[in-house]
């Protein structure tokens, strides 16, 4: 099986919130491919990769940035086919920085933006999007619901065993 989605993220500080959005299609069986490119330090490089993306087969692009986050954009500039953004919280302007350089998009040009570091929700719309032509892969995304489900279920047996005093303490 070949890649469906790729990841891509401006620097290896957004890792640790983009690697939420490959558990989640890891755990769907979606294959993705992740990598490190900067619209702004090496736009040749990232020019390069959203023209080919097309011809490698993918059919979601997942990017995040931070600050002013200009990389979700040009991929969707580029590749034909749907963009998810994931702005980065930022230390200085709490992420409002990368969030409205993402969703605030020119008309013609959308880029499907999540919450401040909202990984693992792209990575589930990713898988959504795939899903509209892929009965397996539908069905694979209903049992994550239900398994989301149970454990809240779960949640509010505990809490009512053990009463909201002692569950606060774990
Ligand atoms: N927004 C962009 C782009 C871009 O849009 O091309 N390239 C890097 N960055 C962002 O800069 C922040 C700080 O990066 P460093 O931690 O490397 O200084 C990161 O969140 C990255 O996504």
């Amino acid at each position: 099986m070949s890649a469906k989605v790729g990841i891509v993220m401006g620097s290896d500080s957004d890792l640790a919130v983009m690697s939420k959005a490959a558990d989640v299609l890891e755990e769907l069986g979606v294959e993705f491919e992740m990598t490190i490119i900067s619209a702004h330090r090496e736009p040749d490089v990232f020019f390069e990769y959203a023209k080919s993306a097309e011809s490698k087969g993918w059919k979601v692009i997942i990017a995040g940035a931070g600050m002013a986050a200009h990389l979700p954009g040009m991929c969707a500039a580029i590749f034909p086919m749907p963009v998810i953004g994931v702005p980065m919280h930022t230390t200085s302007l709490g992420g409002r920085d990368s969030l409205y350089s993402i969703v605030q998009m020119p008309s013609g040009i959308p880029v499907a933006t999540v919450a401040i570091n909202g990984g693992a929700n792209a990575g589930i719309l990713a898988a959504k999007i795939l899903a509209t032509s892929d009965e397996a892969l539908l069905g694979r995304l209903k049992a994550y619901s239900e398994k989301m489900k149970d454990q809240v279920v779960e949640k509010a047996k505990k809490l009512d065993e053990v009463g909201y005093k002692n569950y606060t303490k774990g």
